[in-house]
């Protein structure tokens, strides 16, 4: 089963109208044969459509987060439908950051997941162990307790899975690609086992995680690691780097 690959940029709080300009460029004059992947890059949210507007067609522009309220008393929240209204269609959930600095719950995030997807968003949902859980033997465990609230999803056409080990995050540390491997492997097993054989085969999961140029061939060379969400190095020219190792390992 062959899955296309995958790979966001995810900017966090990062991003200015000059940036955008500066990193378009780059991108957009990037030779590659985007049909083979899918590229993604999420701005914050007073960016979307300045992104959208200057970056090449052919790659996707995503929110990093989203509310499940449809509108109302929510202050600083964002809805689903305002997204799909300024033409997003891919929303971030549950990233660790989320998760941990602003304590969203499995719940929620699950809450949340359902509502973009009945809304007819697209969804990049980050799981991932803290270095704690991980030297617990927690790992998979936690990973289970993640994807529960999502377990009854209908539909898993418009989902990619994030696997995020958290003590990876922006420090440098990245998961070795066997330990990539093992977690992806065993998300898929999960899948297999919970879900269906047919989603688990086609489900793409993506590894993030101070994923850079130098790292990403490796990575990606593991059967069942299909791409990456990447922070900090979505940040450089070096980004286009990670896409092309990851086309030229197809
Ligand atoms: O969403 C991206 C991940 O948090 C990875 O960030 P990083 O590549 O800076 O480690």
């Amino acid at each position: 089963m062959s899955r296309k690959p995958f790979i966001g940029g995810n900017w966090k709080l990062n991003g200015s109208k000059k940036f955008i300009a500066e990193m378009s460029k780059v991108f957009n004059e990037a030779e590659l044969d985007s049909e083979k992947v899918d590229v993604c890059i999420a701005p914050p949210f007073v960016y979307l459509e300045t992104l959208r507007n200057a970056l090449r067609k052919d790659w996707i522009v995503s929110a990093q987060n989203c509310t499940e309220k449809p509108k109302g008393a929510f202050t600083g929240e964002i809805s689903c439908g305002m997204l799909q209204d300024i033409g997003i269609d891919w929303v971030i959930l549950g990233h660790s950051e989320r998760r941990h600095i602003y304590k969203e719950s499995h719940e929620l995030i699950g809450e949340k997941t359902k509502k973009a997807l009945e809304n007819g968003l697209s969804v990049i949902f980050c799981i991932g162990e803290t270095r704690e859980e991980r030297e617990k033997n927690l790992t998979n465990q936690v990973l289970i307790e993640q994807l529960a609230p999502i377990k009854d999803i209908p539909d898993w056409t418009n989902i990619v899975i994030a696997y995020e080990p958290v003590w990876a995050i922006g420090t440098g540390l990245v998961a070795t690609p066997a330990q990539a491997e093992e977690a992806h492997l065993f998300l898929r097993q999960w899948f297999s086992e919970n879900i269906s054989t047919d989603v688990s085969e086609k489900l793409r999961i993506i590894y993030g995680g101070s994923v850079k140029p130098q790292n990403s061939t490796e990575l990606i060379k593991k059967p069942n690691v299909d791409g990456f969400l990447v922070g900090g190095a979505s940040l450089q020219p070096g980004f286009v780097e990670i896409v092309k190792n990851v086309i030229k390992n197809l």
